[in-house]
């Protein structure tokens, strides 16, 4: 861009900000209920279904709430709702399992919702983290990840939520590979429409420490994700696994976290032009409602301040758990 600029007074760029009619006119970007995606934590195991500590206002959901939560989001007009899993540390096993059992939580709530409220979309999340023993993203030996082992997993979880009736898979492990791997098997499997949408460039970051309360991962997890999510000081990275993750058939990418990253979202949007997608996750959202709790920030003017950054830095979407009150504030016009 080459902006043309002739001298004060004949620019005077506040002209255009003067009413909100002109400001309106002006604007260049808007954020809409549809750019939203809703992660919502599902539970059942009895009595987990309370509000997650560190995130106020956010709750762990039983099957029949999930329901109701695709009710809600439909009637708002919130286009897809993202599921997590709370498991009890007693089904989770060194070999992961209950990941691709049809009848675990997350199947039978993508059933449950798709049964009553079929235009709201499903994504899911593919990780072996809520199944482990070991807290890891990825099936664990001698200390070592497992790559290619753990994407053997990864693809029989993507096919039981597909065969469940998820809309939009969400591979969020970080391995290599798995984006080709699941695409080949979901065509085999006659799943040629299920969507990927890819955690492309996922960091290692300290910001899911709320997440990893809310599915109960926290006490389970040994050590760190370093060896598999990115390095939060690499950015021509980011680009390479989104190229990749493309090339093997993902539709729609991700960038993780969110507003430390927007830098990332604007490369990859620039680079692409591909469905591009950002996660605001829990330790945005935690450090926001902090702030709010103690009367420092405004809670509904930050909460759509950071949503249209997003917007700015070229995401189609974003993933928020602010997603429903942003939803009813934007509803408000
Ligand atoms: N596969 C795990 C997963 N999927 C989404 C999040 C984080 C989401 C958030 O913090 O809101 C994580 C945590 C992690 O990688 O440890």
């Amino acid at each position: 861009m080459n902006p043309i600029l002739p001298p004060f007074p004949h620019t005077r760029l506040r002209r255009m900000r003067r009413t909100q009619a002109l400001r309106d006119l002006a604007q260049e970007n808007r954020l809409s209920v549809k750019d939203l995606i809703w992660p919502i934590f599902i539970t059942d195991v009895p009595g987990a279904d309370v509000e997650v500590s560190s995130m106020p206002g956010v709750f762990r959901m039983t099957l029949d709430g999930a329901v109701r939560a695709a009710e809600e989001a439909a009637k708002l007009g919130i286009p897809a709702l993202c599921l997590f899993p709370y498991t009890d540390p007693a089904v989770k096993t060194e070999t992961c399992e209950m990941a691709w059992n049809p009848e675990n939580i997350s199947n039978r709530v993508i059933r449950a919702i798709k049964a009553e409220v079929p235009e709201i979309a499903i994504m899911t999340d593919i990780a072996l983290d809520p199944y482990n023993a070991n807290g890891h993203d990825g099936l664990v030996r001698d200390g070592v990840i497992l790559n290619d082992e753990t994407v053997e997993c990864l693809v029989k979880m993507a096919i039981a939520q597909a065969e469940a009736g998820a809309d939009i898979l969400g591979p969020s492990d970080m391995m290599d590979g798995r984006i080709g791997a699941m695409r080949a098997a979901l065509e085999a499997a006659g799943h040629s429409d299920v969507t990927i949408l890819s955690y492309a460039a996922k960091y290692a970051s300290a910001f899911y420490g709320p997440f990893r309360d809310a599915v109960g991962a926290t006490g389970a997890l040994k050590g760190d994700k370093k060896t598999y999510q990115m390095n939060p000081a690499n950015s021509d990275e980011a680009i390479r696994l989104v190229a990749r993750d493309l090339a093997e058939g993902a539709d729609m990418v991700m960038v993780k976290p969110g507003m430390p990253y927007l830098d990332i979202c604007r490369r990859v949007k620039d680079a692409f032009g591909v469905p591009t997608y950002a996660y605001q996750v829990s330790g945005e959202y935690a450090m926001l409602m902090a702030a709010v709790k103690n009367g420092w920030l405004d809670h509904d003017k930050v909460m759509l301040e950071s949503l249209m950054s997003f917007r700015r830095a070229g995401c189609d979407g974003v993933l928020s758990y602010f997603a429903p009150a942003a939803a009813r504030l934007l509803a408000q016009g």
